[in-house]
């Protein structure tokens, strides 16, 4: 009989053979789908149904008030939860375990806070301009009193651009994936490991994009020169709040977050 123009299992006709087969692709977009699902700390269902819960305007001025290392330190916590389960995020992608754990950190240290910013946009209401903080959606001077409101502005405008292209959970999953297993990343050992696992996770996320026509957002995604360029931002703010605060950063901060954000200071 005839072959078939191309089996139904797509093995053949639309995937480089060499990269991925259809059945393992199908396993990583599971497997990158429920390690973002299962390491949310919000729904996205519960987030959507608060957007438009706002703080009223004693509420805001009650935060605007808030001294600074207080403010400091609540978020400091929330940024430390929300990184426990970055790194459980992490841990699920198949193939991050079996990378050797200097590269597995050098890749946390430098995504944790590109997949912060990812994570936060899932709470931002672009509409308004409002992120979830705290039990409801919050606008920009509530964060005021941090003092690096130009770092938050620009997480915001981060969020906005994401939020215009209405992301769903799958696209977030796999953004969030690719961008952690990024081959570019300085002082990684095994390069060309990550570089396999990334090409495996370029393919799928194709593929899914092709099966929901969704190409288009491809080229509209912010660049990652961009995310970097918050993250560096946010390293220098932190080190502005460490000279203002020497005893507090050092203390109270969580380890976790000293380990991936705070180099050690120099003891010379
Ligand atoms: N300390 C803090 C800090 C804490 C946070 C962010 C940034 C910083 C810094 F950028 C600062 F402070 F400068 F703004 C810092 F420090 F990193 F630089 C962005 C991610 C935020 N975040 C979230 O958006 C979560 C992410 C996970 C998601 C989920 O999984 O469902 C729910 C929403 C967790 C920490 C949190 S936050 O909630 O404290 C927050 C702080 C400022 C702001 F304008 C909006 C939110």
């Amino acid at each position: 009989a005839m072959e078939p123009y191309c089996n139904l299992s797509f093995s053949s006709c639309l995937l480089p053979e060499s990269v991925i087969s259809a059945t393992e692709l199908e396993l990583l977009t599971q497997n990158v789908v429920l390690a973002h699902q299962e390491t949310c700390q919000f729904r996205q269902e519960n987030l959507h149904v608060l957007r438009w819960e706002t703080f009223s305007t004693p509420e805001m001025q009650s935060f605007h008030h808030k001294p600074m290392d207080q403010m400091w330190e609540r978020c400091v916590c929330h940024v430390t939860d929300a990184i426990q389960y970055i790194v459980e995020f992490a841990k699920r992608l198949s193939g991050f375990m079996d990378l050797n754990p200097n590269d597995q950190i050098v890749l946390l240290k430098a995504g944790a806070m590109e997949l912060l910013l990812l994570r936060m946009s899932r709470a931002f209401n672009c509409y308004n301009s409002t992120v979830y903080f705290e039990g409801k959606y919050a606008q920009l001077e509530l964060f005021h009193s941090l003092g690096c409101i130009d770092l938050i502005s620009a997480m915001f405008d981060f969020c906005h651009i994401l939020g215009v292209l209405n992301l769903s959970e799958h696209e977030i999953a796999f953004y969030s994936a690719m961008t952690l297993l990024d081959p570019c990343r300085p002082w990684l050992q095994d390069k060309q490991k990550v570089e396999t696992l990334h090409r495996k996770l370029q393919v799928a996320f194709r593929h899914l994009l092709r099966r929901t026509h969704r190409e288009g957002i491809i080229s509209k995604l912010p660049h990652k020169e961009r995310l970097s360029a918050i993250c560096q931002l946010h390293l220098e703010k932190l080190n502005v709040f460490q000279q203002m605060y020497p005893g507090i950063a050092w203390e109270r901060f969580p380890p976790l977050y000293k380990e991936l954000f705070i180099s050690e200071p120099d003891n010379s």
